[in-house]
């Protein structure tokens, strides 16, 4: 089965990152995720995050670089999904084609119970702690940006 490509934002403001419960009606009803959807033909997958986050909650988010690339296969589905570390531009917060959103601290992250696929996303949040909040543009927090070098140099 061919995967379907899905985006997620992970979107960070004043250190706490936004979880979305899914709708009541449809699959994986009321569980937690990183906002999102489907990449449509011809947009790329930042443009597919611009848009589902404005579809789905009214907010404005500037979206920097991916985090983590998750595939996983459900049992009628096989998804390819794409989550990138993004930033809050503006708006308040609609739950418009969510159930409802929360912005949440890390030490809140194990009180929700997430879509399967989400697992190593939450995981790696929680392994990079604070850091999280730091990741730049080009993906580097303030531990590769200070000089610590890499084996090959860079
Ligand atoms: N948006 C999003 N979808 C996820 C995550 N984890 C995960 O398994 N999925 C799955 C659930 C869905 O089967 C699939 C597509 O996501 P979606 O339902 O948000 O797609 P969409 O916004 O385009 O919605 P629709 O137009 O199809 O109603 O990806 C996640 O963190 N975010
Ligand atoms: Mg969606």
């Amino acid at each position: 089965m061919d995967p379907i490509i899905v985006t997620a934002a992970i979107i960070r403001n004043k250190e706490k990152i936004l979880i979305a419960q899914r709708q009541e009606l449809g699959e994986h009803h009321l569980q937690w995720e990183f906002p999102g959807g489907k990449l449509e033909i011809g947009e790329t997958p930042e443009e597919c995050l611009r848009r589902e986050i404005l579809e789905e909650l009214n907010l404005k988010i500037k979206v920097l670089d991916i985090f983590k690339v998750v595939y996983h296969a459900y049992q009628n589905k096989t998804i390819l999904l794409l989550s990138y570390i993004c930033d809050l531009l503006g708006g308040e917060g609609e739950a418009l084609a969510c159930n409802d959103f929360q912005w949440i601290g890390l030490e809140d992250f194990k009180n929700y119970t997430y879509v399967e696929a989400d697992l190593p996303i939450v995981e790696k949040i929680l392994k990079y702690g604070d850091q999280i909040f730091e990741i730049d543009e080009l993906g580097r927090t303030s531990y590769n940006r200070i000089g610590h070098k890499t084996i090959d140099g860079r």
